[in-house]
Order: C-alpha cells, then sequence, then structure tokens
C-alpha cells in the first residue's frame, strides 16, 4: 500500500468520526470516497456508521465499479463513481443525511437548478448553486445520466428527500463544502418567515472573480 493511501485511509477514519461526534452523520447513514493517484477509489463500507471505520476495512473499486478490496462497498458507489467520471480534478467525496440539508432536500416547490439562496458569501464561495436531483432509491443507478449531465458544473448537489452529497478537490475540501451547506440550509431553515436580503448577482460576480467560482474546484 502506497504511503496516500494509507494517509486516505486515516483521514476517512478521522472524518467519519467528526461528522458522527458532531451529529452530521448518524446511525449507518452516509458515505464517504477518496480517489487515489492510479484512479481506484476507497471508499465506506455498505451499512457501517462512519464513526466507526476501520482503515483496515474500506472497500476499494476501480473507475468501472469493479471490487478490488476490502468489504462490501457502499451502495452509492456508482453515483461516487460518476462524480469523479464527470469531475476529473476530484479527490474526496462525502454524502450525508444531515438534518438541515435533508429537511430542504424535503421541502415542496424547491427551484430544482438552485434549492437554497445565496444566503452569505461563504455559500457562494464554498458551494455556489445547489441543483437538486430528482428522487431516485438509494443505490439506482438511473441516477447516474442525471449526475453526470450536473455534476461538471456542480460541486454540490442536493438528492431529492435524501441529502447531500459534495464532491472537492481533496476530502478535506468535500468536508468543509458538505459543512458549510449544512450550516447555509440551517440558517434558511432559521430564517423562514423573516423578510432576508439574499446576495445580489453582482455581489456574487464579485465573489467569483475575487475567489474563483466554487464551479470550478
Ligand atoms: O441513504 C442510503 O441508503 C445511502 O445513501 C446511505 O446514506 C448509506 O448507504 P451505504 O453507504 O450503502 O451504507
Ligand atoms: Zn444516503
Amino acid at each position: 500500500m502506497t504511503d496516500r493511501e494509507a494517509a486516505a485511509r486515516a483521514e476517512m477514519v478521522e472524518s467519519g468520526r467528526s461528522l458522527f461526534d458532531r451529529g452530521l452523520a448518524t446511525g449507518s447513514s452516509g458515505n464517504i470516497s477518496v480517489r487515489l493517484e492510479d484512479g481506484t477509489i476507497l471508499i465506506t463500507p455498505t451499512d457501517i456508521s462512519l464513526g466507526a471505520l476501520d482503515p483496515d476495512a474500506i472497500a476499494k473499486v476501480d473507475a468501472a465499479g469493479a471490487v478490488i478490496g476490502g468489504p462490501k462497498p457502499s451502495k452509492e458507489a456508482f453515483l461516487h463513481r460518476a462524480i469523479y467520471a464527470a469531475r476529473p480534478a476530484a479527490q474526496g467525496i462525502v454524502h450525508l443525511h444531515a438534518t438541515h440539508s435533508a429537511a430542504i432536500s424535503c421541502m415542496a416547490g424547491l427551484s430544482p437548478d438552485d434549492c437554497l439562496p445565496p444566503l452569505t458569501a461563504y455559500f457562494v464561495m464554498k458551494i455556489g448553486r445547489l441543483p437538486l436531483i430528482p428522487y431516485h432509491r438509494p443505490g439506482d443507478e438511473r441516477l447516474t445520466d442525471a449526475i453526470m449531465r450536473i455534476a461538471p458544473d456542480h460541486p454540490a448537489m442536493l438528492l431529492a428527500n435524501h441529502g447531500p452529497i459534495v464532491s472537492g478537490a481533496s476530502l478535506r475540501h468535500a468536508m468543509n463544502r458538505i459543512e458549510e451547506l449544512e450550516e447555509t440550509a440551517k440558517l434558511f431553515l432559521l430564517l423562514r418567515g423573516s423578510p432576508t436580503s439574499p446576495l445580489t448577482p453582482d455581489q456574487i460576480d464579485d465573489l467569483d472573480a475575487t475567489f474563483g467560482a466554487a464551479s470550478q474546484s
């Protein structure tokens, strides 16, 4: 095993524990993956608590989905593979059922192109727009087409009646992103019923020009 793979396994364990300890992952929901230099993907096993990962019991699949090591992979491995295929720079992916973003994913009348308003600069910088992916049961590979179409322009997507799935240039980057998404979902729910002033298109353009559009990384 390369040093990079050993470090990735350790980082997955630590990330899962951190998410679980803070209540961002509960029960056995959610999954985490890292893409290695050779294109193979480390992914959490199916039906396991993210708080109880073992670095020596993490599944490994190739880009075509064949299992090349470890226990049975997450049923969402196809989804992670589709995102890696659509976003060549992505090296880490996190999927959660975090309460506030999962609550948003169940709301009626969401805009499919953008289901959270640009409330804060950091949300714009980390997420940009948040598209809604139509409901499919977990593990349904028919989701692949929609993901391949939408993921190239979006590092974060919200699965309807389910939760967010977010990629990043590293696992740390994906973690930061999904945590920002969850915090913004919480803000959005806190502000419901209060008049709010989301950022304007000019303010968003200024952020994109200064920090780079979130869609690019
Ligand atoms: O919601 C689901 O069933 C999956 O998306 C999930 O979060 C956990 O599934 P596994 O990764 O197969 O445990
Ligand atoms: Zn899920």
